[in-house]
């Protein structure tokens, strides 16, 4: 397969997890068309309605005082992270940040204060998390993050690593109109059908090969994983989840979701509160463009070893395989 021989072969081979992270250092990441924001949905809200925080509700005032995080939701980009943080941000024992504070990747060298004083300030008992999706796949990030605090809670939302991939490309493609398609992008070699997993598009959907990074310095107890399909057709039964994982009561229930047949996802509202539901905006839920079936078929097989090790290493079966279309 020419020059690149030795990657070519990985890119058809599965590895064993302990191989794993010498390959990923080997695989550069290319972000060539890439944007670095993964998310400009809260801020795009926030200036349409002029408010800061909670995206226009009333906030609670700001006593307390500015903790480090002791929940982090670590990604996965285009996994579902924002419908996950504002709706953990409704119980009212959780604080959040509403932009994406890039520390452990971007912003490290500005040093724990500038981080502490990024976040809301708290009342003892209430929870401090933030949300960046990018550090599930930097390499620094694990090591950053338990020297900071080894007993922190990480969520992880993921989700079908094609359909994932697509969306990443959407965002990209909605921002660079002028890229060239999924289906070129996705392959170094199509008719060898050498899929190019250096596009960042495709390598962050490698979850086995990033949770294999996490795993030498937090035990799988303190990480928890949502599934970004759960999370649109049974947002309760994911909350619940993710309350129990945070030791807090499940406030956060069927009550205060509203499917939203327009939006095409479930919505936030308030209980006792008739008002309009807050749904994400609309760069949450956009139109995929139609990727060739055999593209999409090649991508399956590409991941199916690597979601294979993903479901041993957590436990978890995603249920990936089992589905029809690549959504
Ligand atoms: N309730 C609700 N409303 C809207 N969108 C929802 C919701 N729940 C999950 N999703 C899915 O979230 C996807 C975007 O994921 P992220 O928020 O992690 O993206 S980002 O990395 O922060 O840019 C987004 O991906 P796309 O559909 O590809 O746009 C949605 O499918």
């Amino acid at each position: 397969s020419g020059g690149g021989g030795a990657r070519d072969a990985w890119l058809r081979t599965p590895l064993a997890p302990s191989e794993m992270i010498t390959a990923q250092s080997a695989l550069p990441e290319r972000e060539a068309q890439e944007s670095s924001t993964t998310d400009e949905d809260l801020a795009g809200r926030r200036a349409a309605n002029g408010s800061s925080e909670r995206g226009g509700a009333v906030s609670t005032p700001d006593y307390g005082e500015k903790k480090l995080p002791q929940a982090l939701i670590i990604g996965v980009k285009k996994g579902g992270t924002r419908a996950l943080l504002e709706a953990i941000r409704v119980h009212p024992d959780v604080r959040a940040v509403g932009v994406e504070p890039h520390f452990f990747d971007r912003n490290y060298e500005k040093g724990l204060e500038w981080y502490r004083n990024v976040m809301p300030k708290t009342l003892d008992g209430q929870i401090t998390m933030e949300k960046t999706p990018s550090y599930f796949v930097t390499n620094e990030a694990p090591k950053r993050i338990h020297s900071m605090a080894k007993d922190i809670k990480l969520i992880v939302v993921v989700r079908n690593p094609v359909t994932r991939a697509i969306s990443d490309y959407t965002q990209t493609l909605s921002k660079k109109p002028e890229i060239p398609t999924f289906e070129v992008l996705a392959f170094k070699n199509r008719t060898l059908g050498l899929i190019d997993a250096s596009w960042s598009a495709i390598r962050i959907g490698i979850y086995a090969l990033h949770l294999e990074n996490w795993l030498q310095y937090f035990p799988l107890s303190q990480i928890l994983f949502v599934s970004g399909e759960r999370l649109i057709v049974d947002p309760a039964g994911e909350m619940a989840k993710v309350q129990d994982f945070l030791g807090l009561k499940r406030v956060v229930t069927e009550k205060h979701f509203y499917f939203n047949k327009t939006k095409g996802f479930p919505c936030l509202k308030k209980p006792e509160d008739s008002s309009a539901p807050r749904c994400l905006g609309k760069s949450k839920g956009r139109t995929h463009p139609r990727i060739d079936p055999d593209v999409i078929h090649r991508l399956r097989k590409f991941y199916k070893p690597f979601n294979m090790m993903f479901y041993q290493m957590t436990g978890q079966d995603f249920q990936w395989e089992q589905e029809e279309g690549d959504k």
